[in-house]
């Protein structure tokens, strides 16, 4: 189970999350509260234990800009989040880099939309549009391929989100408080996924 903690921007962030060790952590390069600037994402990447993969998100940027900056930061992967197509990500996986297209769904014609990236991106991942009240829980019962689910998880709810059997969670303002990452959240999320792990392994 893939758990990326996205939104990340402080030293204090990446440290705690060096000792929460979850798969990826997210760095936000689209226009957005959460954004980091390159050279604030260079001090963070430099104290990032290297047992965590870093991920760069974009979106509708240009392609030189995207490329820069990964390969600038060493990025493992590049997240997706606007209409980016499918050249653009082909691209990109030519350069060396990882990518998870994000696609931000509405109704179900947005969840067969996000289909054709099967294949192309490494990681596709169920989003819902920032600021928007779409149950993207119901939405994602439709897919029938191998997803990372986003949107509003929290550590209260979380339980909704991984009954849909997705390879990865991916949580932002769920770990926040007064939009700064709560570490405590963060923790109970990490020791909710091991007990839902543990779990697996005993139910077969
Ligand atoms: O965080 C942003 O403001 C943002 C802006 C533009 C593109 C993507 C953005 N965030 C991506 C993420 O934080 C996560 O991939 C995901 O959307 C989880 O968000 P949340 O519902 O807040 O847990």
């Amino acid at each position: 189970m893939i758990v990326k903690f996205c939104g990340i921007r402080r030293e204090e962030d990446v440290r705690f999350c060096n000792l929460l060790n979850p798969t990826m952590i997210g760095l936000i390069f689209a226009e957005s509260p959460r954004k980091v600037e390159k050279e604030v994402a260079q001090k963070l990447l430099r104290i990032k234990s290297p047992c965590i993969k870093a991920v760069g998100v974009f979106k509708d940027q240009n392609l030189s800009d995207v490329l820069s900056i990964s390969t600038q930061l060493k990025l493992d992967f590049v997240q997706l989040h606007g209409n980016e197509d499918i050249e653009f990500i082909e691209y990109l996986k030519t350069k060396g880099f990882k990518v998870i297209k994000a696609v931000e769904v509405e109704n179900l014609s947005d969840i067969k939309k996000a289909a054709i990236y099967k294949g192309i991106a490494d990681f596709i991942l169920i989003d819902r549009p920032k600021g928007r009240e779409v149950d993207v829980v119901a939405l994602a019962k439709n897919v029938h391929f191998d997803f990372i689910i986003a949107g509003g998880i929290t550590p209260e709810n979380l339980e909704k989100y991984l009954a849909l059997k997705p390879v990865g969670i991916d949580i932002s303002s769920g770990v926040e408080t007064n939009g700064i990452k709560d570490f405590g959240k963060m923790k109970l999320i990490i020791e909710k996924v091991k007990k839902y792990k543990a779990g697996e392994v005993e139910n077969g």
